[in-house]
């Protein structure tokens, strides 16, 4: 997603950190996901059956219950290509979840599933007592799923301000708009460069102010992508200590990383996908010595 690809109405001046796309999609203008034509046929597994009642898996994330989201025997096909493979897939509320996995391993379809960028081939996905599966984007950032791409979203020309009060003011009152913007930059250290240009800030403060403004948006479960790539040790740590801080606030992440000292820095479990199927889950440590991971993550396999 590019600065000019997110959707800026200058009336309401809105922002939506899923409703976006990047350069390889097209957004349709009715705010579904992009690849509805791509997909295939749609046969995900109903919530409700015919009777109308709730479904047992949609229940497993709903009130009372440790599990935020769920997927259930979820696939993604592009044409004849199998990028998720039945997968089972699940977060607890308030986890820290990394996921893993060498290139092409289906992570980052995996991520846009959830957000609704791409629709599911099968299978379903909870969230929270809902069955999203077919919810558009925009809903599923209104039932409190927030994302930051791989790519920039930050708009240059605008400051570091006026970049935050887009996403603050969808969740505050103009008579504490002013308050809220200065206090969504302090937490990710950034008030003394409210006035600076997005443009002008440094990668690392880039992708912080990022994730500033999805927190902002006052989610529940956060998804990132490869959210240090590219960045220095010392811009990662800062971003470590970030995720780690919003985490403690409550929100759950799912963050795709390669860096692995950086997924040791910040994970509760890992989950490695390979070949579009969970391979493992596990504690870091356990991950970390596990030969077979460590095979097919360096490319042995
Ligand atoms: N829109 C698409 N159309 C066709 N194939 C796709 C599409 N998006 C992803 N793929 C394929 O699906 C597979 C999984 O891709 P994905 O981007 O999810 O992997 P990844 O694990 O995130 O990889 P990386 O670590 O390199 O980002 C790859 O083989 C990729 O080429």
């Amino acid at each position: 997603m590019t600065a000019t690809d997110t959707d800026i109405d200058t009336e309401t001046t809105e922002v939506s950190t899923a409703e976006t796309t990047d350069a390889s999609e097209t957004a349709r203008p009715d705010g579904g996901t992009p690849d509805a034509a791509d997909s295939g046929t749609t046969d995900a597994t109903r919530a409700t059956d015919t009777s109308g009642r709730q479904s047992p898996a949609v229940a497993a994330t709903g009130p009372g219950t440790d599990t935020l989201l769920q997927t259930d025997g979820l696939t993604k096909r592009f044409g004849g290509f199998t990028a998720i493979d039945d997968v089972d897939f699940s977060v607890e509320t308030g986890e820290l979840r990394c996921l893993i996995g060498p290139n092409g391993a289906g992570k980052s379809t995996l991520l846009k599933l959830i957000t609704g960028r791409h629709d599911a081939t099968s299978g379903a996905i909870y969230y929270d007592g809902t069955d999203i599966t077919t919810r558009r984007p925009n809903e599923r950032v209104d039932l409190g799923i927030g994302m930051k791409f791989q790519v920039p979203s930050v708009f240059d020309e605008l400051t570091a301000y006026e970049n935050m009060r887009l996403s603050v003011q969808r969740t505050h009152a103009d008579a504490h708009l002013d308050e809220a913007i200065l206090d969504a930059l302090e937490r990710i250290d950034l008030a003394a460069r409210a006035t600076t240009p997005a443009g002008e800030l440094s990668h690392g403060q880039q992708g912080r102010l990022e994730i500033g403004m999805a927190a902002a948006l006052e989610p529940d479960l956060l998804l990132l992508d490869e959210p240090v790539a590219g960045l220095s040790v010392e811009e990662r740590n800062e971003v470590a200590d970030l995720v780690t801080e919003l985490n403690d606030d409550g929100i759950a992440f799912i963050v795709i990383e390669h860096d692995i000292d950086f997924v040791a820095e910040i994970a509760h479990e890992v989950t490695v996908l390979h070949g579009g199927e969970v391979f493992r889950e596990g504690s870091i440590e356990a991950i970390r010595d596990d030969d077979d991971v460590r095979r097919i993550y360096l490319g042995g396999e």
